[in-house]
């Protein structure tokens, strides 16, 4: 994948943080540099790493940065490669009976990737699992939403979702899909053990294939007269959901 501008504070800190030697300079604008501490800091974990460091004039970032915040800083990057769907089942076997896999059946808004991309890095999932086609890819937008969570989690592009739902239940992973229009609650599906958790798209849900191969399809409850969730808080509900159910004594 070719070298990104990553931009902001936040940002640049979470890439030096986790994995600077990925990271290739840093371009601050020394007048907000002279008066932020944190700027400060991170030029000097960066030349710790023997990362250069350049001054430019804040029009310069500016430009780079185009609608996002640099804050005066931005850093040029070169993420790590996707994970390619034959080192699947090696993450598969590696977390036994704690998998847990997010898939994601075709999200097109690259904030809703980067969002579920965060709270899937927070919950630590074994992978996530999108499909090659009709789905945004791991852009720019979507790595400064994720806030860092897109290099911390396994991300894996299928050609054929429904084939690699099927390699999921042989190789013993429960599947629940999500979706509205349904009467079981999440609260009332066991995710203990080796599970996956399908989210559909923004504007039609899950595809129907999809939906077929789900073992089962659950919904989160929602007393407001609300048509549905959006995709990413609803992937965070259900993961911690299910994490707290792992968590909780059997
Ligand atoms: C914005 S919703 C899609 C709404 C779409 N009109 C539909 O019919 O599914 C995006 C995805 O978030 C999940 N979602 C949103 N609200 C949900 C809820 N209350 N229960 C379960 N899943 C939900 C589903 O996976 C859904 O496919």
């Amino acid at each position: 994948m070719s070298e990104s501008w990553i931009i902001g504070i936040n940002p640049v800190e979470g890439a030096l943080a986790n994995d600077a030697s990925r990271v290739r300079e840093l371009l601050v604008d020394i007048a907000t540099a002279q008066r932020n501490t944190r700027i400060k800091e991170l030029v000097d974990q960066a030349r710790a790493h023997h990362i250069p460091v350049h001054h430019r004039p804040r029009e310069q970032l500016d430009k780079l940065a185009g609608q996002a915040r640099h804050q005066g800083i931005v850093a040029l990057y070169e993420p790590p490669p996707m994970t390619h769907e034959d080192e699947l089942a090696g993450l598969l076997e590696r977390d036994g009976m704690e998998t847990l896999v997010l898939v994601l059946d075709g999200i097109t808004d690259p904030h809703n990737l980067g969002a579920c991309l965060r709270s899937a890095a927070a919950a630590k999932v074994t992978a996530v699992i999108v499909p090659k086609d009709r789905a945004v890819g791991l852009t720019p937008v979507v790595r400064r939403a994720s806030a860092g969570g897109a290099d911390r989690v396994p991300l894996v592009a299928v050609t054929n979702l429904a084939r690699t739902l099927r390699e999921l239940k042989d190789a013993g992973v429960w599947i629940t899909g999500l979706a509205g229009d349904t009467e079981t609650s999440v609260y009332e599906v066991d995710f203990r053990g080796p599970v996956a958790l399908v989210l559909g798209s923004e504007g039609e849900g899950m595809r129907r294939l999809t939906r077929e191969l789900c073992d089962f399809v659950a919904k989160i409850p929602m007393p407001g007269a609300m048509e549905s969730l959006n995709v990413s808080v609803a992937t965070g509900v259900v993961l911690f959901e299910a994490l707290r159910q792992r968590a909780a004594k059997r």
